[in-house]
């Protein structure tokens, strides 16, 4: 049996972010503009200017398939199921994301902030606590901790600029943004078999979590964004240099919806393997997610509760890995 996920052609926003480092107020403020635009239209688009070495980048893909390719036996050494804090190897059918839908066709490595297991915030935070690394890798550990550093460094500039594309000041997420939960996701999609389940993908239909997902892809196509307006799904294909950055679900509490959580979904029907990399920044743990201010008119009621990034990111997983 064969499955149609076709896809239509649109072209996402290229947003060059460049002018948060140090740009005039007038760049920002266009900066600003074509952001806001982009997060009330679907809240994905793709980040230019964003300063980050093609080098390093090289190193985190090759680093990935190297593991990726590792003997099962290796793989399981660093089994995410041993880890109390989510970190390590998931293995191809791990996880849901889309409800009713079989479970994605994908391969996942879990990387966060290294926190000694005795530590107390890995004692009684979620998904807090020590990496697991593979040891037969060379160069595994320093090239993630390089990305994953400069990945937090990355998103806090992307929260500012949406801080001006709300007609906040700068620093307005600047307590979000200290001490931030993120992960750093490795992801292998097989080629998607000739006579898939129904319903099979690399990844089902999702809306992320978190804050924002900074999204490195390799050269191959697979990712799909819904459009509401048209309802059909269409293609993000990769373009060199830049990463696909989508706002998740805590933007949309925050702004009443205004900013978009979009669905999306991976179908990884091109017959190669596929890479990708999101990097999930969620903020910190204690933070209220509440709905600003600016973004409620007159007469409109808030549409979700006050919650906290902690208590909201372990409901999300819950309903994902159940
Ligand atoms: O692999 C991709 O392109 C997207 C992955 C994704 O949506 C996710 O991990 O949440
Ligand atoms: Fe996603």
């Amino acid at each position: 049996m064969t499955q149609q996920y076709g896809a239509q052609a649109a072209n996402l926003p290229v947003i060059d972010i460049s002018p948060m480092a140090g740009g005039s107020e007038q760049s920002k403020a266009a900066m600003a503009d074509t952001l806001r635009e982009a997060c009330e239209h679907s809240g994905f688009f793709y980040v230019s200017g964003h300063g980050i070495d093609s080098a390093l980048i090289e190193q985190v893909f090759n680093a990935s398939k190297q593991f990726f390719d590792l003997p099962m036996a290796d793989k399981l050494l660093v089994d995410k199921a041993q880890s109390k804090a989510n970190r390590g190897y998931e293995p191809l059918r791990g996880q849901t994301l889309e409800a009713g839908a079989p479970p994605d066709l994908k391969e996942g490595f879990y990387i966060g902030e290294e926190v000694a297991a005795d530590d107390e915030r890995a004692l009684t935070r979620f998904n807090t606590g020590p990496n697991q690394w593979p040891h037969s890798v060379a160069d595994f550990r320093p090239a993630m901790e390089q990305y994953y550093a400069a990945m937090e460094a990355l998103s806090a500039r992307i929260m500012a600029a949406l801080a001006l594309s709300l007609g906040l000041p700068e620093d307005f997420f600047a307590d979000f943004c200290e001490h931030p939960l993120c992960t750093l996701r490795l992801l292998h999609y097989p080629p998607q078999p000739g006579n898939p389940e129904p319903g099979e993908k690399g990844c089902g239909a999702h809306t992320d979590f978190g804050g924002i997902t900074v999204l490195l892809l390799d050269d191959k196509p697979g990712l799909q964004v819904w459009d509401a307006a048209g309802e059909r799904w269409i293609d993000a294909n990769p373009i060199p240099g830049t990463f696909v950055v989508n706002l998740g679900d805590m933007i949309a509490r925050w702004t009443n919806d205004r900013y978009r959580s979009t669905l999306h979904r991976v179908v990884n029907t091109s017959g190669a393997e596929r890479y990708s990399v999101p990097f999930f920044y969620s903020g910190n743990p204690d933070h209220e997610v509440r709905c600003l201010p600016v973004c409620l008119q007159p007469g409109d009621a808030p549409r979700y509760p006050v919650t906290t990034v902690e208590a909201h990111l372990q409901e999300m997983y819950r309903r994902t890995y159940a």
